[in-house]
């Protein structure tokens, strides 16, 4: 045979899962978008078509949705984990689970009366997490996306190289504003290992990451993304990996020169936010000692 099967994993992707838990008046709500890759002895289905090892991925959705009534989601961690070890440990064929979720946070609007029951999606950052065993061990990478922050002083931009196509100004006040992209690779990947209390870590790691952004008098983005990172592995004894990858927001002064007017003083100054192109600024702080797992490619977790 001219060819091989590769790589191959399969499942239903984007679930989208919204409980709603009643504590009299007070309704709680958990929204998530859970993805299942399965992967194991499927080879019969791809040469032959023999089906005799598929659970279909319409069974993997309906699984996504009885689990969430009948064990509940108290966090997207642990809901992954027993996901995965659900189909893992249930079906022979089946030697590797990745359940991908991403969570989508709701607010409560505080009203007069005695109703708690409605709620307004928050716009800040997407929670997102992976968890993958293989019947052995896992793995869990949690992290966010589309946290935008800004530090409108405090940031600077100078001494870089310069050759005959360098035309940027040195900046010794400038803008500093980004919109983060981040993964952690957490150190439990064991059964034997007590579980890391999955939101309290979430809050935790957020915290340190946004102080460290707000507390880095920065030169640039690299470094606040370095002083980001270390101040998490610092501060999260169950992290050992984080990766980031940081859009420069690039904001412009405006020249109102051809309108008389100077806009040349960081107080009071009018600037341009530039949508693209953008400045990329991606690195993986680690704790010493600890391997590399997060992929590089962020788009790729
Ligand atoms: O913080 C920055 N890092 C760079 O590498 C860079 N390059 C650039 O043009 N502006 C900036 N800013």
């Amino acid at each position: 045979m001219p060819t091989i099967l590769g790589q191959n994993q399969y499942g239903k992707a984007e679930n989208r899962v919204v409980k709603i838990t009643r504590d009299g008046a007070t309704h709680h709500i958990k929204d998530l978008n859970v993805s299942v890759a399965l992967s194991g002895d499927m080879d019969d289905v791809h040469y032959n078509g023999s089906n005799a090892n598929v659970l279909p991925t319409d069974t993997t959705k309906n699984t996504v949705y009885a689990f969430a009534k009948e064990h509940g989601i108290e966090s997207a961690e642990q809901f992954g984990i027993h996901l995965a070890r659900h189909f893992v440990t249930s079906q022979q064929p089946i030697h590797r689970a990745r359940i991908r979720i991403e969570e989508y946070a709701w607010e409560r609007i505080e009203t007069s009366g005695e109703a708690r029951h409605s709620f307004v999606r928050t716009g800040q950052e997407t929670r997102v997490t992976q968890v993958t065993y293989d019947g052995e061990s896992w793995e869990v990478v949690s992290g966010l996306k589309d946290l935008t922050v800004m530090n409108s002083t405090d940031s600077e931009f100078w001494g870089y190289v310069k050759d005959r196509y360098t035309t940027l100004k040195e900046a010794y006040d400038r803008i500093l504003a980004t919109s983060v992209s981040s993964r952690w690779r957490f150190n439990w990947t064991d059964d034997a290992q007590p579980t890391p209390d999955w939101d309290a870590s979430y809050a935790q790691v957020k915290q340190h990451m946004l102080r460290a952004f707000a507390e880095t008098y920065s030169l640039s983005l690299q470094q606040t993304l370095y002083q980001m990172g270390s101040r998490v592995i610092e501060e999260c004894a169950e992290v050992d990996e984080i990766r980031f990858s940081l859009p420069n927001s690039h904001h412009f002064l405006v020249d109102l020169e051809p309108f008389g007017i100077k806009n040349d003083t960081p107080d009071g100054a009018v600037y341009f936010a530039a949508d693209r192109p953008y400045g990329l600024i991606e690195a993986t702080v680690l704790r010493d000692g600890c391997e590399p797992r997060i992929p590089v490619d962020l788009t790729n977790l």
